[in-house]
């Protein structure tokens, strides 16, 4: 959680742009004109359906894409173009933790040399016994023992495969970490438990997280602010209880209202918002717009005075 009045940025975006076969009939916007910031020791949450251009984010902060256009900035200093030595370093600041563990950790590497690869590649560790003591102490940080460093991954659940990906993330001591639907892939029953061991994990080591998820339950919960996407462009941000009580753009109604309500009776009564893309698609311009203090949205100046008068 923040605790500073003016925070600093750990992340900025500038008017970033990622288009996929550009110039070409297959171009795809996945990133189209995106400006925000990430302050150092927040949980900024990015939502949107499938497509909208989430991971491409996440991506292309972390330098898996190279943008089309627009600046990234870390620490201040421009990452846009980095190479060789000073990508080295970033990447090491910056990790990821992915949503299919079973994936992302390779089958056929012991949990320790996973866990380790990120000490071996940066040179963290001065020796075989510091290596392992360092794997020892991420096992129980993340809520594993000492003896599974020996084991497979296929030999854990899902949520400990997680657990274990977190592990790796967390090896090289990083400042900013983005996570990718890090929970869609688990049971719903230990969803909870890894998003509780992740936010103790970010006041624990004061981490800065993008957090991307397609639904705003859980985005909501682990959240300081949040960011709406479609269709590559970034519709609303504000802080969490702003988006998800008092949401500005219809975008963003119809996504709350697509989210279950646990009771049956009240579900069956409420009415899901269809959304118009027609204000996606009609040629004018929008720019973000501050309604409420820290609260944007994408919009004309008369669209946001209408969306200020409809707020509840
Ligand atoms: N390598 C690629 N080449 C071409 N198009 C791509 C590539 N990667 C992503 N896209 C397209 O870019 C758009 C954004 O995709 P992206 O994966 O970032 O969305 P997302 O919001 O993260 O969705 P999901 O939740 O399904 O991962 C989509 O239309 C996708 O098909």
């Amino acid at each position: 959680m923040m605790t500073e009045s003016t925070p600093k940025k750990l992340v900025e975006l500038k008017d970033l742009q990622l288009y996929f076969n550009k110039g070409k009939a297959n171009e795809v916007r996945a990133i189209d004109h995106v400006t925000f910031d990430i302050y150092e020791g927040e949980v900024f949450g990015l939502v949107g359906e499938s497509g909208s251009g989430k991971t491409t984010i996440g991506r292309t902060i972390l330098k898996l894409h190279e943008p089309t256009a627009g600046e990234i900035l870390f620490n201040g200093e421009d990452v846009t173009h980095l190479k060789g030595k000073h990508l080295s370093e970033f990447r090491k600041d910056s990790q990821m933790i992915f949503q299919d563990p079973q994936a992302s950790l390779n089958g056929r590497m012991k949990v320790r040399d996973i866990i380790a690869e990120g000490i071996d590649i940066n040179k963290l560790a001065k020796n075989k016994t510091e290596r392992n003591a360092k794997v020892q102490e991420l096992l129980k940080l993340v809520g594993l023992n000492e003896d599974h460093a020996t084991r497979y991954p296929h030999e854990f659940s899902g949520g400990q495969r997680q657990r274990i990906g977190i592990a790796r993330a967390l090896a090289v001591d990083p400042k900013f970490i983005i996570a990718d639907e890090p929970i869609s892939a688990l049971d719903v029953s230990i969803q909870a438990q890894v998003v509780n061991l992740m936010k103790e994990l970010q006041t624990k080591h004061s981490l800065t997280y993008l957090f991307i998820a397609h639904d705003l339950s859980m985005v909501k919960y682990i959240s300081d602010r949040i960011g709406v996407m479609h269709w590559g462009k970034l519709l609303e941000i504000g802080s969490a209880d702003a988006v998800y009580n008092h949401p500005l753009h219809p975008y963003t109604k119809s996504l709350l209202s697509a989210i279950p309500v646990p009771d049956p009776e009240v579900e069956s009564l409420r009415q899901h918002v269809a959304y118009d893309t027609t204000i996606e698609t009609d040629g004018k311009d929008r720019q973000m717009i501050e309604v409420n203090p820290g609260h944007f949205v994408l919009a004309t100046a008369e669209e946001a005075a209408t969306y200020k008068s409809q707020q509840i």
